[in-house]
């Protein structure tokens, strides 16, 4: 069964259980690393372990959301194997996926509409990175030591 990683904070809360109930439908083994309430909390708290984990290898994909997507968003690309994208409509996820190789998608849960975020999910999982000359620049994303 495919795998993927999902986290959130209390603005995202409510949507990340919807996108779960989804990906669930899709056929996903859903990792969720919280928030588990609508607690005011603090992004970073959950999108570390997600971010650690892909960083690693032992996930491949996740899904995160907030408020804007800014927060998680900029958390989880401190790791170099990270390529997170802030995704607010299907045609950006398309282009993270085809051009940039995103391996998360940060969705703005007060910006978007439930059926927006699911298009965006879609539009995610379902694209393939295109290779040929993004490849040269994704590897450049990379802080060469
Ligand atoms: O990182 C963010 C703002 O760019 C996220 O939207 C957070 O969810 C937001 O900051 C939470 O705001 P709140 O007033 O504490 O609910």
């Amino acid at each position: 069964m495919k795998k993927i990683a999902i986290a959130c904070d209390h603005a995202g809360y409510e949507r990340k259980l919807e996108v779960i109930n989804h990906l669930n439908e899709l056929g996903y083994e859903v990792v969720d690393f919280g928030c588990n309430c609508l607690d005011s909390c603090d992004y970073a708290d959950f999108v570390h372990p997600l971010a650690s984990k892909i960083d690693k290898g032992e996930l491949s994909q996740g899904i995160i959301i907030c408020g804007s997507a800014n927060g998680v968003n900029m958390t989880a690309n401190k790791y170099q194997q990270v390529r997170s994208a802030l995704c607010w409509v299907p045609e950006i996820a398309v282009l993270a996926r085809s051009h940039n190789n995103a391996n998360v998608c940060a969705i703005p849960a007060r910006f978007t509409s439930l059926e927006e975020s699911i298009n965006i999910v879609n539009a995610f999982l379902s694209t393939d990175f295109e290779g040929g000359r993004h490849t040269r620049r994704v590897e450049k994303i990379a802080i060469q030591k």
